[in-house]
């Protein structure tokens, strides 16, 4: 039977990289997770094993620890955007470069107000503790004309213990779920949004600012938001992101609803005013849905799982 060759990928993935700046005795840490895969002239590696046209996925791994070495980490974006141009452009039989990063960040430790009062600094230069908040990723995809970045964000835990209602929904005879007037909602965010930096002609977005920016936004129109349902903040969340952020035309969320059920502490003889809840692991509601800037068209995946 005759078969072809469809789709083909390869590169090194799951590069842990991290790289210090010494500046004097304050430091500063980047480190990140990345992921290369490569497509283009691959096929007689797979019909015949010629290896002529393949570029070890050793030696991607070892220029993700050279570039960052050469040209440091300035963010995420920017170090995925000159491994892509790197590989598409000095490799003739490399046509498509897709990197995709997870940044893991830190924060420096404070100083013990011991140490500050004897003169030292308020916050250690060299030590740090890594932040328990949200993994930050980004996927930069390169054809040698075109870029496409999508950064974004996943495990931002966020809680918000009232201004959830929940009710008014469709009711059927295996409904029992009671209305909720005030209730607990919380969530994992995870998101990706889709800038329309497309072209090496256009300025080149500040992203570390771009990032900083839009996950404060995300916060605040969580915080803000009061909420009727889940898929309501979600937008009002993604809105948000495309009202405030003119570089950003697309963004696309999964979001658990983390449920918590007040729990029956009438057996016990006590009354539970609100105040005591069952936080269920599984199984959970998820509420997807993109929110695209008026007239841009969806480029982010459907699913978000491995992207
Ligand atoms: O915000 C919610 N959206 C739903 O669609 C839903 N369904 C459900 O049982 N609880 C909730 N909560």
């Amino acid at each position: 039977m005759p078969t072809i060759l469809g789709q083909n990928q390869y590169g090194k993935a799951e590069n842990r990289v991290v790289r210090i700046v010494r500046d004097g005795g304050t430091h500063h840490i980047k480190d990140l997770n990345v992921s290369i895969a490569l497509s283009g002239d691959m096929g007689e590696v797979h019909h015949s094993g010629s290896n002529a046209n393949v570029l070890p996925t050793d030696t991607t791994k070892n220029t993700v620890y050279a570039f960052a070495k050469e040209f440091g980490i300035e963010s995420a974006e920017q170090f995925g955007i000159h491994l892509a141009r790197h590989f598409v452009t000095s490799q003739e039989a490399i046509h498509r470069a897709r990197i995709r990063i997870e940044e893991y960040a830190w924060e420096r430790i404070p100083a013990s107000r011991k140490a500050s009062r004897s003169g030292g600094a308020e916050k250690a230069g060299h030590s740090f503790v890594r932040k328990g908040q949200e993994t930050r990723l980004a996927q930069i995809t390169y054809d040698g004309n075109d870029w496409q970045i999508i950064s974004g964000l996943t495990d931002l835990t966020v809680l918000n213990s009232t201004n959830s209602e929940f009710w008014g929904y469709l009711k059927d005879k295996y409904t029992t779920l009671e209305e909720a007037y005030d209730r607990i909602l919380a969530t994992d965010v995870s998101a990706r949004w889709r800038h329309n930096w497309t072209s090496d002609a256009q300025p080149v977005p500040n992203w570390e600012k771009s990032y900083a920016r839009t996950k404060r936004h995300l916060l605040e129109a969580f915080a803000e938001t009061y909420s009727l349902s889940l898929q309501q903040t979600l937008y009002q969340m993604g809105s948000r992101v495309i009202d405030s952020r003119s570089e950003i035309d697309e963004i696309r969320f999964s979001l658990p609803n983390n449920h918590h059920f007040l729990v029956d502490l009438e057996p016990l003889g006590l009354k539970n005013d609100n105040e005591v809840y069952f936080a269920a692991d599984r199984p959970y509601g998820l509420i997807e849905a993109t929110v695209l800037r008026d007239g841009a068209e969806a480029g982010i995946p459907v699913d978000l799982t491995n992207l």
